[in-house]
């Protein structure tokens, strides 16, 4: 059975007293697994940063649990094998990358080696002697994975790791993050890019308004592949994939239809289109990306009001 890193049970936070207070987080089941990038997808404000903290230890729920590798959150044994970049790592501006970073290891009694190998491993090796206040966004953010990584921690807690760069720093971030999984360490980061959540992450949970809406593998959460077709007159198209595939298995999506079924099936359907005299103008396999699957969400009703967010957070975002 995968070992469960984190694990949180009806995990709530309620920031103020009493009725008046704000839900924060609100009966949060999160599970996450050895060695995966876990993607912690929410918009602005949907309690993100406030879950990771009650993670860390950092704040305490209102009620509910966090464990880490099997122990209460917070606890130091367990804060030793953790490392963070919570809201923007602190670091004095006119130290060396290097040296900010030999401050923390002798304050976390750690070998000074460690500060090489993390400088080494998010690419700063060359400009570790360089004023903190010199970097780029994107260096100041590698560095405060670096201070992270120092300790060689089992588990990595991200928050929002790319929040404020430019596509290039992006970029680089996110290869960085797929780097440390396949070092072997656990990653949970928090994002508001569905985008991003899908390139890296191997699961994702979905919060909204402090809820965990859904927790699934990326590509569970997309379903299976799809064939879109093109075919003409439309209408028939339409009639023959629901005989063929079923009702619900058939949607227009401009001027061609999608139809869940397995890739094997292609031709069985094409076939079936030709016999019946139509004109097939295209026909490829399309998978969902987590973006219709979220726009899938606010149709569905059943989640309207956090998908709603989610939407309106995907149009502030683009
Ligand atoms: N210290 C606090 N006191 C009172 N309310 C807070 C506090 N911290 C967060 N909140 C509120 O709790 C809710 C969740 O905030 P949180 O920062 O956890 O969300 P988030 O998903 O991380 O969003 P963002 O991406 O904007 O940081 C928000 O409504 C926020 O205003």
């Amino acid at each position: 059975m995968d070992e469960l890193v984190v694990q949180t049970k009806g995990l709530t936070k309620r920031y103020g007293d009493g009725d008046s207070g704000r839900l924060a987080v609100d009966r949060v089941e999160m599970t996450v697994r050895r060695g995966e990038v876990y993607g912690f997808l929410g918009p602005n404000g949907a309690g993100k940063t406030t879950t990771l903290r009650m993670v860390l230890g950092l704040i305490r729920p209102t009620a509910g649990s966090a464990t880490v590798l099997g122990r209460p959150a917070g606890e130091p044994a367990v804060t030793e094998r953790i490392g963070a970049l919570i809201e923007g790592p602190g670091f004095y501006p006119y130290l060396s990358g290097r040296d900010n970073l030999r401050t923390m290891a002798r304050y976390r009694a750690l070998p000074e080696a460690m500060v090489d190998a993390a400088l080494e491993r998010v690419d700063l090796a060359d400009r570790g002697k360089d004023k903190f206040k010199s970097y780029s966004l994107g260096m100041k953010q590698r560095l405060g994975v670096a201070a992270a990584l120092m300790g060689d921690p089992d588990v990595i807690v991200l928050d929002e790791p790319t929040n404020g760069l430019d596509p290039a720093g992006m970029a680089d971030m996110r290869g960085l993050i797929v780097e440390l999984a396949r070092g072997g360490q656990t990653v949970l980061l928090s994002s508001h890019l569905l985008a991003e959540v899908e390139e890296i992450c191997d699961r994702v949970g979905v919060i909204a308004r402090g809820q965990l809406l859904v927790e699934s593998t990326v590509s569970a959460l997309r379903g299976g592949r799809r064939l879109r077709i093109t075919a003409t007159p439309t209408d028939r198209a339409i009639a023959i994939a629901m005989r063929l595939a079923g009702e619900d298995a058939v949607q227009l999506s401009g001027d061609a239809i999608l139809v869940d079924v397995p890739p094997e099936r292609t031709p069985h359907v094409v076939r079936a289109f030709v016999t019946e005299g139509l004109d097939v103008h295209e026909v490829t396999i399309s998978e969902r990306t987590l973006e219709e699957v979220f726009f899938e969400m606010t149709r569905s009703g059943e989640h309207v009001h956090a998908a709603d967010d989610l939407t309106s957070s995907l149009e502030a975002v683009r």
